[in-house]
């Protein structure tokens, strides 16, 4: 449902004039994965790479978006598929603002990241795979979440009592067991390279 009497209004700056002005293209880089397999580092060194090379870019990050936009929100299916929604929606709104947006949410639902794809124009949605078992997850446990949803201080954990649903057909994976975090970066900045999306100094 939506409020009636609402109409949209054109901006006086176009998505086009903001990626001229910017020299390159706006898309969402959209990282998926487990609790743990590196989607928040990943994002990061990017986009401290992309910053040197002069493109603008920005991370949303699901325990940070958490704290604040979506702080009402849990882990049953249907706050996970709202989260994703909401965050579809600001993903839109910064690739009208011209930057290259990357999200380093769980995003465990194959039909959510769909929705999201399709929210956005064609080309607009890089989904990327950062994978990695959930047996190297559980060892890596960065946040001890993995001990707490084991000992069942936390439920509905990804992995353990809530499903993931890995990608079926990634525009890239990335293999955060046998890769590096600066190897996957490098991936990463490849792909872009080579479908013209950036180019790195
Ligand atoms: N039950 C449960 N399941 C999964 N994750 C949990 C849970 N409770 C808290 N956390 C912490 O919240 C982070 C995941 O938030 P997301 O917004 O990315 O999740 S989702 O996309 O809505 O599934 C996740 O962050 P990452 O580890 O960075 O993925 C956890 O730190
Ligand atoms: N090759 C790698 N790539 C990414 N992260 C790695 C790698 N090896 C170890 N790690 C570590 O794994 C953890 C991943 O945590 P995080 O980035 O928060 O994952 P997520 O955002 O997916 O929950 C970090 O402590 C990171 O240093």
């Amino acid at each position: 449902m939506s409020a009636n009497n609402i109409v949209w209004h054109d901006a006086s700056v176009t998505k086009e004039e903001r990626r001229k002005k910017n020299n390159h293209g706006s898309y969402v880089l959209w990282f998926t994965g487990l609790s743990g397999s590196g989607k928040s580092t990943l994002a990061n060194a990017l986009s401290r790479q992309l910053f040197e090379s002069e493109i603008e870019s920005y991370v949303l990050d699901g325990d940070n978006i958490r704290h604040g936009l979506n702080k009402d929100l849990f882990f049953s299916e249907s706050d996970r598929k709202e989260n994703i929604r909401r965050i579809g929606e600001v993903s839109k709104l910064f690739v009208d603002s011209g930057q290259v947006v990357i999200t380093a949410f769980i995003s465990p639902y194959r039909e959510d990241r769909a929705q999201v794809q399709q929210l956005l124009e064609e080309n607009e949605f890089i989904e990327v795979y950062v994978e990695c078992s959930l047996d190297e997850c559980e060892k890596r446990d960065p946040k001890g979440l993995y001990k707490k949803a084991r000992n069942h201080e936390i439920k509905d954990f990804t992995g353990i009592d809530s499903p993931y649903e890995a990608p079926i057909n990634p525009d890239l994976t990335v293999n955060t067991e046998t890769q590096t975090i600066q190897e996957s970066v490098k991936i990463i900045i490849k792909y872009l390279e080579n479908k013209q999306l950036i180019k790195v100094k």
